[in-house]
């Protein structure tokens, strides 16, 4: 008789704002007994990078192995701190496509992947970058929105596995990171669930599984980013779905930390609306998070339906049709929802002229970037 026994199954699990997933994560860190990975994008200097630093430290002091991935960009404030942190010898951390002007638009290309593995035995992933904005320690606050998903046991599947690739080919001579994965990611083409990754436009696991749901959506499209400028494919969707009577609703942030982004997403509201779209923004603080959910199926990560997500950046998402997990992410939505204003076409068509002039600055702007950058 064999004496496997199969790792209970659990539900992954939502976890909202910093001030609850963050003292998670550091549980978990704290315990690690073996490995830790870590990729991000963003990491400011603050209480919290400060707290990580420090229980980094700890762990390796205790032989745990620490790899990190960083966004070379989005963590200029602390490169110095990386590179005391990469003098331990049982941490080693990887910058991620220093910027090089001669390389032009590829400088573009930034890992925008928001990932903690510990032990190979629970992962984390979501939206959060290390910045007090979204968990400040010492006053236990989240000034950001934010939600992360926690990832246990046999649904760890082959994540490690596809940073450990990823981490291999940073600096070295293989062009890798420049072609399309060929590793065991493909099996969620059929799937549609699990871990949907996006390191190459052509290799897009997020919009190809966006699409495919967004083309068979049957009952519902409820759509939370933090930034919204998506590409013509995925607009055409929203409105069609919309018209066919299917509940295609959207949630923006009305208050966030690149203005020019709040006036791309408003010049798409008309025709959005037009169709049937609703369309709501919240203004108490920022909401930062990017959550989908159509039908029955939900997925939550570092994707943003923005131009940068659907055509530069690494991302990760996770996607699952677990019921707990999607009661968990349709309660987060709606109550969001109900502290959102729904914008209402008559009113948005008779909006002030700023507000239109402002929207068309910023989609010339949008155009000019996208000459600039072919
Ligand atoms: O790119 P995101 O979605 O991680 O957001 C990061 C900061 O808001 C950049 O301004």
């Amino acid at each position: 008789m064999s004496h496997f026994q199969p790792s209970k199954y659990h539900s992954p699990e939502l976890i909202i704002d910093g001030c609850n997933f963050y003292p998670a994560i550091f549980r978990e860190l704290e315990s690690a007994q073996e490995s830790i990975l870590i990729e991000n994008y963003l990491v400011e200097d603050g209480e919290l990078w400060d707290q990580l630093c420090r229980t980094l430290i700890k762990r390796a002091d205790n032989n745990v192995l620490i790899q990190c991935i960083f966004d070379a960009f989005g963590t200029l404030g602390v490169h110095d701190d990386i590179s005391k942190l990469s003098r331990h010898p049982n941490i080693t951390i990887k910058l991620f496509n220093p910027i090089r002007l001669h390389l032009g638009s590829e400088n573009l290309r930034r890992t925008h992947v928001k990932l903690f593995i510990i032990d190979n035995r629970v992962a984390f992933t979501g939206g959060a970058g290390i910045t007090d904005s979204f968990y400040k320690p010492s006053t236990k606050s989240s000034a950001w929105s934010e939600v992360m998903v926690k990832v246990q046991d046999q649904d760890i599947g082959n994540i490690s596995d596809i940073f450990q690739w990823k981490f291999d080919a940073i600096g070295s001579k293989s062009k890798a990171l420049a072609t399309p994965f060929k590793g065991p990611v493909y099996i969620f083409e059929k799937r549609l669930e699990g871990w949907l990754y996006a390191h190459h436009f052509s290799t897009h696991w997020i919009k190809r599984a966006l699409y495919k749901k967004l083309a068979s959506a049957q009952s519902r499209i409820w759509i939370n980013s933090a930034y919204f400028f998506p590409t013509r494919r995925t607009l055409r969707f929203l409105k069609r779905k919309a018209k066919e009577g299917i509940d295609v609703r959207i949630l923006l942030p009305g208050v966030t930390d690149v203005l020019l982004m709040k006036y791309l997403a408003r010049g798409r509201y008309k025709r959005l609306l037009q169709a049937g779209v609703s369309i709501h923004e919240l203004n108490d603080r920022f909401l930062h998070s990017k959550v989908i959910i159509v039908d029955d199926w939900t997925t939550l990560g570092s994707f943003n339906l923005d131009v940068f997500s659907f055509r530069f950046n690494h991302e990760l998402n996770y996607a699952s049709k677990d019921h707990d997990f999607l009661k968990d992410a349709e309660g987060f939505f709606l109550s969001k929802l109900q502290s959102a204003v729904e914008i209402k076409p008559e009113e948005w068509t008779n909006r002030v002229l700023m507000s239109k002039v402002l929207e068309r600055g910023a989609y010339k702007l949008a155009q000019l970037f996208m000459k600039v950058i072919k």
